[in-house]
């Protein structure tokens, strides 16, 4: 659906909404914190802050943003507003607690900001008769109706960053070094960085893990291929880096070195895609908003931004995923 089909579909005007960041934090989240603060105050609307997430929704830690708290943030990683998990907001009863937050406040709509489990508990909120609209914020890229989630632009470049540098020991060594990056069982981490790092290998769950294989091949790659170095990039939560890189030490010429990059992948300044975009969602989340489309998300597809139902976005069935495995196939 496109912004004008739903400003036309009017509505009454809301006075108050309130904007949280959940879930782990994405850079970027700031620049959407800021974009909502200033299209909103345009308009009339008064923006509040919840702190710290779903936690600070259910303990009321919700203050009136001014102009002021969203000056300088657009080039800071991490969020202003923190960020939280709090498992119990699956219950219902945590729920209204937070619902009660809101309405005591005569707060009429909320933006959340954050990755698929922030959206299941928008969508709760959203049934239970909060007006509710989400921004994907997560490094993870693990929303399918969204191309691009906030962060996993400057995510991917961090680990584009520090598989270069070790890139040159592994050349310069003659060293393997097997490398694991973030995703949550999602594999856009590792399949986009074995892409632009060029790594000999991805082991996502689509993948798959064959270890023979990848010995078998790491062989090959150093004997006929004549490679002085390797990289292997695997996704978090699907193998023991340390020992797969001492069992290529053992049976290949390698010598095998393994690295977990952790959150270093998820700081630091959001590179210009990730600020743009966030700009972009967080001007049309409100427009959402302000329109009573409840339960919807902002999502960018084909270059458009559009809203798509929180359900579709998070059941939807990733096309570009397959394309980019077949690249990854094609250049190894
Ligand atoms: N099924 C759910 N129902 C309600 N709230 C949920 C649900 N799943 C997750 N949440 C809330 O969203 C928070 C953030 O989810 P999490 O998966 O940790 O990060 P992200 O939103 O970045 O994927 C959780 O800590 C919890 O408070
Ligand atoms: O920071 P934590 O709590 O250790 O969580 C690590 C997880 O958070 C992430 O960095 C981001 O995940 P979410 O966006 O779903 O919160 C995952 O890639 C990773 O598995
Ligand atoms: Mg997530």
């Amino acid at each position: 659906m496109y912004i004008q089909d739903l400003v036309n579909k009017g509505g009454m005007k809301m006075k108050k909404i309130a904007v949280l960041t959940s879930g782990g934090d994405a850079p970027g989240m700031n620049a959407a914190i800021r974009a909502i603060m200033r299209v909103a105050s345009r308009k009339g609307v008064e923006v509040y802050g919840i702190y710290d997430g779903y936690t600070g929704l259910v303990n009321g830690k919700i203050e009136k943003l001014k102009n002021i708290d969203v000056s300088e943030i657009l080039s800071r990683g991490g969020t202003i507003l923190g960020s939280s998990r709090l498992p119990e907001f699956k219950e219902d009863q945590v729920q209204m607690q937070a619902i009660n937050q809101l309405k005591e406040r005569g707060i009429e709509g909320l933006i959340v900001i954050g990755g698929d489990g922030t959206y299941r508990g928008a969508l709760e909120l959203s049934q239970k008769g909060i007006c509710c609209v989400g921004i994907p914020g997560t490094i993870d890229n693990d929303i399918n109706g969204t191309d691009e989630t906030i962060g996993f632009h400057t995510a991917l470049y961090n680990i584009v960053d520090a598989v270069n540098k070790l890139r040159d020991t592994s050349s310069s060594h003659h060293r393997c070094f097997v490398i694991e990056v973030m995703g949550n069982h999602k594999d856009s981490l590792a399949l986009y960085s074995g892409i632009a790092c060029g790594s000999e290998f991805i082991i996502t769950k689509n993948t798959g893990y064959d270890e023979d294989y990848i010995i078998q091949m790491m062989d090959y790659y150093e004997k006929q291929q004549g490679k002085k170095h390797a990289i292997i990039i695997a996704s978090e939560k699907m193998i023991d880096v340390e020992k797969l890189a001492e069992r290529i030490s053992k049976e290949t010429h390698f010598s095998g070195r393994s690295i977990v990059l952790g959150h270093i992948q998820r700081g630091g300044s959001p590179v210009p895609q990730d600020r743009i975009l966030a700009s972009q969602m967080g001007q049309y989340a409100v427009e959402l908003l302000l329109n009573h489309q409840s339960g919807y998300c902002v999502c960018k597809k084909d270059n458009h931004i559009v809203a798509r139902k929180i359900e579709d976005a998070l059941n939807d069935v990733s096309e570009i995923q397959e394309r980019m495995y077949q690249l990854f196939n094609e250049l190894v």
